[in-house]
């Protein structure tokens, strides 16, 4: 299974500006969560400062029992092993083949022989849907492609921890769905602890187990699903529905005057863009057949039903209908949902 991360009063500036502050937050071990944000809020600089490529100034970031802004360089490199991360463009050398690709971090990491690093490459290059394609150069092919195979290069060293930015990044509705489905499976396949950054709507209502958000240097929220997805918070229901109205602006935080003026030609009859207000909870999609169960998704159950408590009430009535929901489908073996509704 994933190991934790677990981030306590995170901060982050360069020279003056300061780009979030007080960031508090835990990945669940094994599980996907995602961190929503307009652009420029500083999602990226986040996962660089998770793998340590940046510095934050103040708080910690504990991986597996170490905390790598505290640690040695011998101890970072150690920690950093953990990591698989696809980076925007997949960061693909431009002039080897896809074969070649997803073999580097093998051949440069490993002692593996060439015919255990054929099985892995191979094994990766299914399960990210590129056989067919290994001989293949990264101009060769489409940018989804590109994607996949960035995440297959990822994969190779069995990461515990995966980070993704933006896996939707000049995609198409349709590829970011199979990208989507393909982070799922992923997960269902290797029990790694997963955290996609992203500004999708459609990713961040299907694909997490938890969601947080970043807004205005800080972290609006962060947990189960389905407290970000029922939040009546503007900002959040405004990035959720990607209109026009609410706090968020073009390109910087909007003033009182502008949210009036906005919301007056709304009332005036002015489409305020993005979708119908969809309320409600999309449901999680779900590995696809025949991928082993996902066993985050019980894990997940027992931690949330423990913290239900502390949630709010519109988040605790969607976590307990999917609850039931998940103990009718079959990727949730009706065994283990008796042991979950068991009586303590
Ligand atoms: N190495 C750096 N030096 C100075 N400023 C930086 C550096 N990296 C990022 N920034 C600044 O930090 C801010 C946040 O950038 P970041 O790329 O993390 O945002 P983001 O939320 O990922 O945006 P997007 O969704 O558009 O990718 C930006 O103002 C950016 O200019």
């Amino acid at each position: 299974m994933g190991v934790e991360v677990a981030v306590t009063n995170l901060t982050k500036s360069f020279g003056s500006q300061k780009i979030w502050q007080d960031v508090s937050l835990t990945l669940p071990p094994g599980e996907v969560s995602a961190l929503l944000g307009p652009s420029g809020t500083g999602k990226s600089v986040f996962l660089k400062s998770l793998i340590g490529l940046l510095r934050p100034e103040q708080g910690s970031i504990v991986i597996d029992g170490t905390d790598i802004l505290e640690c040695s360089t011998k101890e970072l490199y150690e920690i950093r092993k953990l990591f698989g991360v696809l980076f925007q463009d997949g960061a693909l050398f431009g002039s080897m083949n896809l074969y070649d690709n997803v073999a580097f971090p093998l051949r440069e990491h490993t002692k593996k022989s060439e015919s255990e690093i054929r099985t892995i490459v191979m094994e990766k290059l299914e399960l990210t849907g590129l056989i067919g394609a290994e001989t293949k150069l990264p101009g060769e092919i489409s940018g989804g492609m590109r994607k996949r195979a960035g995440l297959a290069r990822a994969l190779v060293l069995d990461p515990q921890i995966i980070l993704v930015d933006e896996p939707d990044s000049g995609l198409d509705p349709v590829r970011t769905t199979y990208i989507s489905q393909t982070l799922i499976d992923i997960n269902a396949e290797i029990d790694a602890t997963i955290l996609i950054v992203s500004h999708n709507i459609n990713l961040a209502r299907t694909v997490p187990d938890n969601i947080g958000m970043l807004f205005r240097r800080q972290l609006v929220m962060f947990g189960p699903r389905e407290v970000l997805l029922t939040s009546e918070e503007p900002v959040v229901k405004q990035f959720l529905n990607g209109t026009m109205i609410g706090p968020i602006g073009m390109s910087e935080e909007k003033d009182d005057a502008q949210m009036a003026a906005e919301q007056a030609m709304v009332d005036a009859g002015h489409h305020a863009g993005g979708v119908d207000d969809v309320e409600g909870i999309v449901p999680q999609m779900k590995a696809t057949p025949g991928m082993p169960f996902r066993q985050a998704v019980a894990r997940r159950q027992e931690r949330v039903r423990e913290i239900m408590d502390t949630l709010p009430y519109s988040a605790q009535l969607a976590i307990q209908e999917s609850f039931e929901s998940t103990a009718l489908t079959e990727e949730f073996p009706a065994i283990m949902a008796d042991e979950m509704y068991a009586v303590d």
